[in-house]
């Protein structure tokens, strides 16, 4: 993140050097061939330093990658400043250069363990007591609506960071809800959204979280207001609202003007990212669907996997293999996508999640100095829960023409073993398979031998599958509250790392600016075709086919 191109420093040349002499060669089968202990040499375990319970495996054996290479690229991280600059982070140094911010996400799930001085640090604890006392209140019944009914629903209003988290973790950890509970999420401003989640809600039952880190973002406050509008039709009088809404945010003044009681106001700070929100007040949601007790766990798994970031050796770093690994593919493969594929129907939010964690982050093209990088910086992310991916796109990740890295991940036990586990033994075998499909593919001679002489010779090619398709396996026992806590956290890790490799700033997002100020101006012109001014023939036309053929 010295703002340095990462095709300055020595490793990267050297890097290129191998990869053209080398890639040819870099055949899966044959380094598995060549080196009957290439698992146990590249993968590790990881152990949570306070709970050996938590814990996972991750298996980077299926990368077209040696000794040498993985060396070169871990010098690539050493010699961007990985180390510095991750230092840099945890001690709350303004990394994010372009606002003069910290980046200080480590700090919401530090249990005291780094010292930090940023102003608000200290004020974290409190907010989680705030958070505990809520959540407890709302989730035994005593917390009461306007009529003395407990609440059954809860509805988190917000968008990006402020919905993607919550969103993601409470589907995640849905076997340690608490069920009578129903957690809905209201993000996108089409109407629809909030229709449809309003149709199943009781005025007198549900709490609505308005979150928002700077509370002007147009979708979740014009929501927020309609959310009010429909509950003061039955509430009637204003006074109610403060039962029945509250605020999470960074912004005092504007959660007073909407009319939210300070009390029942969560307080976070700008050191924390939209996208690395969910550790903090954003994550009130989560807390009261699976507990605030829980909820801890979540943080201090993450805080186990910063403690491991912080402290270990490059060489055995996860989140730094991982990052280096995708650099790997991405700057000298030309590989264009990463994809995340759960094999866990509680983590199909995860692909989602982590677009915004890093697509948002490492979507750059310049660097921290301003300089237009003249090379590729954060990869495409996308990704389904697995099986279903292998009845839709996964034909193009085994015989198409694009390389995609992938990531698979599982646990080994499944919180619904239903048919004696029958279900989860036939997802681990599809879990399993497809690395080894995609890695070790099928040749035409054993094709050939299928079929049987006087085979067909388009069916013969058509049926081979090239492989040498790399991929990550990350198995863990059991997908706890801990254990998510610190999966999550490798990402961010990992895509930290990257960014510094890439000499970009991960920590803001300028990127989303330019669409929302040209909708606020095209808000002003919808009225008539005299009021449309100032576009291209195309946007113009656009407009125009809208005024003459809506309905309202
Ligand atoms: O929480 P807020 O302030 O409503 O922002 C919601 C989202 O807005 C923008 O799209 C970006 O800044 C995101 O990073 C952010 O998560």
């Amino acid at each position: 993140m010295s703002g340095r191109p990462t095709t300055e420093y020595p490793a990267y040349q050297k890097l290129q050097e191998i990869y053209s002499s080398e890639h040819t060669r870099l055949v899966l089968k044959d380094l598995f061939a060549q080196d009957p202990n290439r698992f146990s040499s590249f993968s590790a375990q990881y152990v949570d330093a306070t709970d050996p319970s938590t814990t996972f495996l991750l298996d980077y054996s299926k990368n077209l990658i040696t000794e040498p290479i993985l060396r070169t690229l871990l010098s690539l991280a050493r010699e961007a400043g990985v180390e510095t600059y991750r230092d840099k982070m945890f001690s709350g140094e303004h990394i994010n250069t372009s606002e003069d911010r910290a980046v200080l996400h480590v700090a919401l799930r530090n249990s005291d363990e780094f010292k930090i001085e940023e102003s608000g640090v200290n004020e974290v604890a409190d907010v989680l007591n705030h958070m505990k006392e809520f959540s407890e209140s709302v989730r035994s019944g005593s917390w009461r609506g306007y009529t003395g009914k407990t609440i059954d629903t809860i509805v988190n209003i917000g968008i990006g960071g402020s919905d993607l988290g919550p969103v993601m973790v409470t589907e995640a950890l849905k076997p340690y809800a608490k069920r009578d509970l129903n957690v809905r999420f209201v993000s996108n401003i089409d109407g629809t959204h909030l229709a449809e989640v309003l149709r199943l809600c009781d005025p007198e039952r549900t709490l609505f979280i308005i979150a928002s880190k700077t509370f002007t973002t147009q979708e979740t406050i014009t929501n927020a207001e309609s959310a009010r509008e429909w509950f003061l039709s039955s509430a009637r009088d204003r006074a109610h609202v403060a039962k029945h809404f509250v605020a999470l945010s960074t912004n005092t003044k504007a959660v007073t003007t909407f009319g939210i009681d300070n009390a029942n106001r969560f307080q976070f700070w700008d050191w924390v990212g939209g996208r690395y929100s969910l550790w903090s007040a954003i994550g009130l949601t989560i807390a009261l669907y699976i507990g605030y007790d829980n909820f801890e766990q979540l943080l201090r798994g993450a805080h186990g996997m910063d403690k491991h970031f912080k402290e270990t050796p490059l060489d055995r770093n996860l989140p730094v293999l991982l990052g280096v690994i995708g650099v790997w593919y991405n700057n000298f493969y030309g590989a264009q996508t990463h994809v995340l594929l759960p094999y866990d129907q509680y983590l199909h939010k995860f692909a989602d999640y982590f677009q915004q964690g890093d697509m948002e982050s490492n979507g750059k093209s310049v660097t921290k100095n301003g300089q237009r990088v003249n090379y590729q910086t954060g990869p495409i992310i996308w990704g389904a829960a697995g099986t279903n991916g292998q009845h839709s796109f996964y034909q193009l990740l085994h015989q198409g023409t694009k390389l995609i890295p992938a990531d698979f991940l599982a646990p080994c036990t499944s919180h619904n073993p239903i048919g004696n586990s029958k279900h989860h033994r036939i997802l681990l075998s599809n879990y399993f398979a497809q690395p080894e499909a995609l890695a070790f593919g099928k040749t035409e001679e054993e094709v050939r031998k299928e079929l049987g002489p006087g085979a067909n010779e388009a069916l013969v090619k058509s049926k081979v599958f090239e492989g040498n398709r790399p991929s990550n396996s990350i198995m863990f026992p059991l997908l706890t509250p801990r254990t998510l806590g610190a999966l999550i956290a490798l990402y961010e890790h990992k895509i930290f790392t990257q960014g510094v490799i890439w000499g970009i700033n991960s920590f803001d997002q300028m990127g989303v600016e330019l669409g929302k100020v040209l909708a606020k101006n095209i808000l002003t012109q919808l009225n008539g075709p005299e009021d449309v001014k100032g576009h291209d023939s195309s946007t113009t036309g656009l407009i125009h086919y809208y005024q003459q053929n809506r309905r309202e």
